[in-house]
């Protein structure tokens, strides 16, 4: 952080932001770049020619001074907005007044829990104006480092808080919607802003019994590749249209990502079609230095350069790029052309950007203050993190009896603020605790923090008894927090940390009505408390962001109902002894019992999907309209279609009916397909579709259509091919089943995408 502190401060003493090009009167306006009837490519091939050989490579790095000469200004592409505008290089809160802050939303894995796609589309839009605000306002660049969509691959992965959790198609489908919402569209004419999907490829390890992020060889199956690891990048990059993609720290298959062709233009560029003159890749920030230390992977640092450079990374977060491609063009390590083409990718994307242009006529360059924070954000804030709340226990007492009134609250999360923004925040408007929340809902509120979240010492808290003893009901907040589980930090247990199952054992032996909220991103066991009766409620609230209070509490007292589902699998804390965190395999061996709920052959704490709500509901699918289908006829079907594995099959109708008569509730549909088709072994089953419903009334009824494709029924050949299969399938709705409908694929396999062989 020290590095990113000193960007930023750096930037703030030079002022990168202050200037848009002066297309009307500055020394560019006869040039091509100033003409909006050109194409971004001569527009920005136009401005490059200007640039001597120096200048080109002064511009490579995240910092870029631009040409004073040419009246370009100098532009920061470092922007953070995991969750809402962040604190990074390029944005720069005000100390107060206007633009001191910005719409903190939950943690992406709490949005994800939420399985609400427009939801996730509407909160980017607001992150994406908040930021043509700050830009507006010279407090932000047009760029945004912004989503992380690794999948969750191991428990004790201190980023999978950043993550929307372990399903790919779940990933590919929040991404999309994510994408499209921070772009403004699939190829609007003036991006909203760029996004940056990261970390590309196979990153999800921080620091591990001495595998660090900067140098770890992630040694990776093709099958796993295809199917786990890239599936959400390959939304970006083909279906969404996504601006810029990151290269991550970590070596694939021996080959660190930023230097990695395979990855970068086998797959992405050519695979994935990903061939806009506006589309550029970036390093993770001095990942190109770390190609040379601790990859080793090239002999000097002009051969790094050339590496990365060649191998189609166009910006290096770091400076290794602007202070070695001179020599490495002395040693005619690199050519020009190559230069150019990663110049012209990112000027060409501040053109589409409308960074040349006049500022009158862009929909987004009038946007200022007034659209910052407004109430639709805040309401948007707070509404994302009571969908996402997810309850994993409730003997009845959720939601409390009108007859509490004095609540005692406990615990390392029950005055939690900044605690709620995770990592990646800037400035919220406000943050609201549990405890804040509590006394704006008339409860007589008793608060003790007890103990902090990895408090060692032996569970004598008397302060803390004392409140419990008084109240009508306890609430204990705690779990992990990112002192725990953090960038650069994995867990190593995925146990509840220090004295806290003690603790709340020894609460749970006054008797009283007592909650536990179990906070933090990655999951902890709770089969310490999932017995004790005397536990009466389990809430999982992730990192909820700036009213993460209001939302718990709301859901406590009754006038929110949970409908969140777990985005990853709740493992028991065993299993980081099963499998080392190095470990990228998939499927289960003798050395490894299977990652996610796909591969998992132990049984979870709580399986990935669970979520309770306040009432009960029956679900029915639809069946499917025969019994058996030719793969050879479903595949001709689709001729002519862009992609074969998006090719629809078939439309199911979900009807949702809430058969209780008191709780008005959200219900998300699962879908999982399982069966035996395809490569053994067989996963437990896999998620094809899903969808939320919203407010279905007590004792009615709601449908919603799950649309399903060849894609989903496909399975990966050890090749990385995807492949429809013969076999049976089994549609699975919802985790416990609540209706299942089965059909048959006959004829032969049939590929429907070639992966490209390395
Ligand atoms: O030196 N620093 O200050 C510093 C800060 C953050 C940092 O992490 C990397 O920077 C982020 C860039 O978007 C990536 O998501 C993350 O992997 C890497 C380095």
């Amino acid at each position: 952080m020290t590095t990113l502190l000193a960007l930023a401060c750096l930037a703030l003493a030079t002022n990168v932001y202050a200037a848009f090009p002066d297309c009307a009167n500055g020394p560019l306006a006869n040039n091509t770049v100033c003409d909006t009837s050109a194409t971004p490519l001569e527009r920005a091939t136009a401005l490059i020619s200007l640039f001597t050989l120096e200048e080109k490579i002064n511009n490579t790095g995240n910092t870029a001074p631009g040409v004073p000469r040419l009246g370009l200004p100098a532009y920061q592409w470092w922007q953070e907005a995991l969750h809402g505008l962040a604190d990074s290089p390029g944005v720069i809160f005000s100390e107060s007044g206007e633009f001191s802050y910005a719409t903190s939303f939950p943690q992406p894995i709490l949005m994800g829990a939420a399985f609400d796609d427009a939801l996730i589309n509407s909160v980017a839009t607001v992150v994406s104006t908040e930021g043509r605000a700050f830009n507006n306002a010279n407090r932000s660049g047009l760029d945004f480092w912004t989503p992380n969509i690794n999948p969750f691959r191991d428990p004790r992965w201190g980023r999978g808080q950043e993550t929307p959790g372990e399903d790919p198609f779940h990933l590919q489908s929040y991404v999309y919607n994510l994408i499209t919402g921070l772009q403004g569209g699939l190829d609007p004419a003036y991006k909203r802003v760029v996004a940056t999907c990261k970390h590309y490829a196979a990153y999800d390890l921080e620091n591990w019994m001495g595998n660090v992020r900067y140098g770890f060889d992630a040694l990776v199956s093709l099958q796993d590749l295809s199917e786990f690891y890239t599936r959400s990048f390959q939304t970006c990059a083909r279906d969404a249209n996504v601006g810029a993609f990151m290269c991550s720290y970590n070596a694939v298959n021996g080959v660190p990502s930023c230097a990695n062709s395979y990855l970068l233009q086998d797959i992405l560029r050519e695979h994935w079609n990903w061939t806009n003159e506006d589309q550029w890749v970036t390093s993770d920030c001095d990942a190109v230095q770390n190609i040379y230390e601790p990859h080793y992977y090239a002999p000097t640092r002009a051969q790094t350069v050339a590496d990365a450079l060649n191998a189609g990374t166009d910006l290096d977060c770091g400076t290794y790029y602007p202070d070695f491609l001179g020599v490495a063009y002395n040693e005619s390590l690199i050519n020009v052309t190559t230069l150019n083409r990663a110049l012209i990718r990112q000027y060409a994307s501040l053109v589409k950007l409308g960074y040349f242009d006049p500022a009158e006529n862009q929909p987004y360059r009038q946007l200022g203050w007034e659209n910052v924070s407004t109430p639709y954000a805040e309401q948007l804030a707070y509404t994302a993190a009571v969908e996402g709340i997810t309850l994993l226990k409730n003997d009845g007492t959720l939601p409390l009896s009108k007859d509490i009134k004095t609540l005692a609250l406990i615990g390392p999360w029950a005055n939690a603020t900044t605690q709620m923004q995770g990592n990646y925040y800037g400035v919220a408007p406000y943050l609201i605790s549990p405890l804040m929340a509590a006394e704006a809902l008339n409860y007589t509120v008793l608060y003790s923090s007890g103990p902090g979240i990895d408090d060692p010492t032996t569970p004598t808290y008397p302060a803390a008894f004392e409140v419990a003893s008084q109240a009508d009901a306890i609430i204990y907040a705690g779990g992990i927090d990112t002192t725990v589980e953090a960038e650069a930090m994995d867990r190593y247990t995925i146990d509840w940390p220090g004295v806290q199952p003690d603790f709340i054992d020894l609460l749970s032996q006054l008797g009283k009505p007592l909650i536990v909220l179990q906070m933090g991103g990655g999951q902890i066991d709770d089969s310490c408390l999932i017995p004790n009766t005397n536990v009466n409620a389990i809430i999982w609230g992730g990192y909820p962001g700036q009213s993460g209070g209001a939302a718990l509490m709301d859901i406590i007292a009754g006038n929110a109902a949970p409908a969140g589902r777990l985005p990853i699998t709740q493992y028991p804390i065993e299993y980081v002894n099963e499998v080392p965190m190095t470990d990228m395999s998939l499927r289960p061996s003798a050395t490894n019992p299977g990652r996610t709920y796909m591969w998992y052959t132990g049984t979870p704490i709580f399986e990935f999907g669970y979520g309770l709500h306040y009432t009960n509901f029956s679900a029915t699918l639809s069946a499917p309209s025969a019994a058996s289908y030719d793969v050879q006829s479903l595949v001709a079907a689709c001729a002519g279609a862009a992609y074969l594995d998006l090719c629809p099959f078939e439309a199911y109708t979900v009807n949702v009916t809430n058969t209780g008569s008191t709780h008005a509730s959200d219900y998300v549909s699962l879908l999982f397909v399982a069966g035996e088709h395809g490569p053994t072994p067989y996963p437990n089953k896999v998620l094809v579709a899903y969808d939320r419903l919203h407010g279905v009334e007590p004792l009615s009824s709601q449908t919603t259509t799950l649309n399903l494709t060849l894609g989903s029924l496909a399975r990966r050949d050890d090749y990385g091919n995807t492949v429809l299969y013969p076999g049976e399938y089994t549609l699975l709705l919802d985790v416990e089943p609540q209706s299942t409908q089965s059909f048959t694929l006959t004829g032969e396999s049939t590929v429907l995408d070639y992966w490209p062989q390395p």
